[in-house]
């Protein structure tokens, strides 16, 4: 998906006041001497949809939870809509949607009470924007919550998030429970909202539903932002197999020497190897004979975004918005 850039009136019918929806500057926390994170530089822009990608412990909550000011930063700042979410936290409240890591919902409250709760604490929500998005959920309202199982007590969660059609959604790990056929429909969830203009920033360690639904994709380990990247150029990095089937025999040592290419066999007319990032060196070279048939299998997004965590590559080339 390509970033798009909300029109003018889009954003104004969400109270979109920044261009800049969600900035981080040297953003750090540490716990005593461990580190949450380190050095977090980011901006995600209007109606810009980001992933933010990393295993357990990599520093996704405490990102999410320093942009709310439930942490304060060790050092470096946020900003929300071009506002400090410390000094400014009530003028956000009505513009952020938020959906924590770990729910918990006290009492014994029905959902339709709880949401009811949710929306008078936001200054009125109308009815009809939390049932759309209980039905859209298939999220039952008449239910105690306590009683509820982990994946409908998301869906209570998410519908809180999104029912007041927020400016800036910030999601910590928003698919954690639901069944496949609800983590479709929260993605088109996220791809209206980012439609009608809003911006959304979610956190996974699932690369495919990332994949799916944002702009760009963020990954932290370790505490530290180890790449940014545009999801589409996550796609051209991959390693894929490659397998190309010629006229005649072909002599291994023209391919082996092209950029990016390793593990080169030649049985006869038929050539296999293995592709790190473009594919144009191996295609023009392959160019010059006649060629019968050509596989490739489709780029391994969870190798490439392993690869990341392993050997560190790309660190922060797209950090800023739009780039
Ligand atoms: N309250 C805390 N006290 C001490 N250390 C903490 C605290 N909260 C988080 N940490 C540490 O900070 C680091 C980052 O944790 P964080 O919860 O932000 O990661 P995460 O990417 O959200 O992980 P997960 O996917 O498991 O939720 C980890 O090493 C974690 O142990």
């Amino acid at each position: 998906m390509l970033t798009w850039m909300p029109s003018r009136k889009a954003r104004d019918d969400v109270g979109m006041t920044s261009d800049i929806a969600l900035l981080t500057e040297d953003l750090t926390k540490f716990y005593g001497q461990r580190r949450g994170i380190e050095g977090l530089s980011l901006e995600v822009r209007a109606g810009e949809v980001v992933g933010f990608l990393g295993p357990n412990g990599a520093g996704k909550t405490t990102t999410i939870r320093l942009l709310l000011d439930f942490l304060r930063p060790t050092r470096g700042h946020a900003t929300v809509l071009g506002l400090d979410p410390r000094r400014d936290k009530a003028a956000l409240h009505r513009q952020i949607g938020y959906l924590p890591g770990e729910l918990v919902f006290p009492g014994r409250d029905k959902a339709e009470d709880l949401l009811r709760f949710f929306a008078a604490a936001r200054g009125g929500v109308a009815w009809s924007q939390v049932t759309e998005f209980a039905e859209r959920l298939d999220l039952d309202l008449s239910r105690s919550v306590r009683t509820m199982s982990k994946g409908n007590k998301q869906k209570v969660g998410l519908v809180q998030a999104f029912m007041h059609r927020p400016a800036v959604l910030v999601l910590d790990e928003p698919t954690s429970g639901l069944d496949p056929l609800m983590q479709q429909e929260f993605l088109a969830m996220v791809r209206d909202a980012s439609l009608a203009g809003q911006t959304v920033f979610m956190s996974s360690h699932v690369l495919a539903e990332v994949q799916q639904a944002a702009d760009r994709v963020a990954i932290v380990r370790d505490g530290q932002l180890a790449a940014v990247q545009r999801v589409e150029s996550l796609g051209k990095r991959a390693v894929r197999a490659v397998e190309i089937h010629f006229d005649d025999p072909v002599d291994p040592a023209e391919f082996s020497v092209l950029p990016g290419v390793s593990d080169v066999v030649v049985s006869g007319p038929v050539l296999k190897c293995t592709v790190d990032g473009r594919i144009d060196p191996l295609i023009k070279a392959a160019a010059r004979h006649e060629v019968v048939d050509m596989l490739s299998a489709e780029p391994d997004l969870e190798e490439t975004f392993l690869s990341f965590y392993y050997h560190g590559e790309g660190a922060g080339d797209a950090s800023r918005a739009g780039a």
